[in-house]
């Protein structure tokens, strides 16, 4: 799906990361490691540059339309599938199928209380799991999410992962609670000084493989 060879990103000139080779295939499930300021975020804006109709994206900052509800914000996700006047509609007064469909998903976000709450009314977990409902419903093979699940607790990240898991054939996430990306993804790469530092199967990791990448 994805294949770079020997890239160099920048940002505002500046070196990020350097000879990047790597290939993901349909149907991995990959984990993007790596400490603050790694390069995370600008490598998985990379892929998701590469193959933009197939990906379903989930930014680390939500990106959510404040003074709207969690319904329009999560229907945002389907803009693309219908023409401006049914969007225009549905904006002004739900439509019947969108809602319901909206509304299924908000009960496994545990969001159904608040579908028609403004989301600036919203906590920041409630925030962050309607944008991840605006991801799910963008309904694409591929999952990009940048530290998706990073402001929820345990149980509701690994609730939300395993959601997100069971809808998309391939998933890129970075993640920065090392056991979940160890538990739910096949393969994890690590940046580190600007270079693509681990690149393994998880099933041949353990934690503490993992902690140089943070020193
Ligand atoms: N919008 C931006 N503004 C300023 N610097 C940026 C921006 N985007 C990238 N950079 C630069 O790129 C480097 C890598 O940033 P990036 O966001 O990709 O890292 P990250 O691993 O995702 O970090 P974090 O875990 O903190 O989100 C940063 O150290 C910074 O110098």
């Amino acid at each position: 799906m994805f294949e770079i060879d020997g890239l160099d990103l920048k940002y505002q000139g500046q070196s990020i990361l350097q000879q990047v080779s790597l290939r993901i295939a349909h149907g991995e499930r990959v984990a993007l490691i790596g400490k603050s300021g790694a390069g995370k975020s600008t490598l998985l804006a990379h892929l998701r540059a590469l193959q933009p109709q197939q990906i379903a994206w989930c930014p680390q900052h939500t990106g959510l339309v404040p003074m709207l509800s969690v319904y329009h914000n999560i229907y945002m996700g389907a803009l693309h599938r219908h023409n401006s006047i049914y969007n225009l509609a549905n904006l002004i007064r739900p439509l019947s199928r969108p809602f319901q469909e909206v509304a299924q998903l908000a009960d496994q976000l545990l969001l159904r209380n608040w579908l028609l709450t403004s989301v600036d009314q919203l906590s920041g977990g409630q925030q962050q799991r309607t944008a991840i409902g605006r991801a799910l419903y963008q309904q694409k093979p591929v999952f990009i999410g940048d530290e998706p699940v990073s402001g929820l607790d345990d149980f509701q990240a690994n609730t939300l992962l395993k959601l997100i898991a069971e809808r998309h054939s391939t998933l890129i996430l970075a993640l920065h609670d090392i056991e979940q990306a160890l538990q739910l993804c096949d393969r994890i790469i690590g940046l580190k000084d600007q270079r693509i530092a681990l690149d393994a199967p998880s099933a041949s990791l353990s934690a503490a493989d993992l902690t140089p990448l943070y020193q």
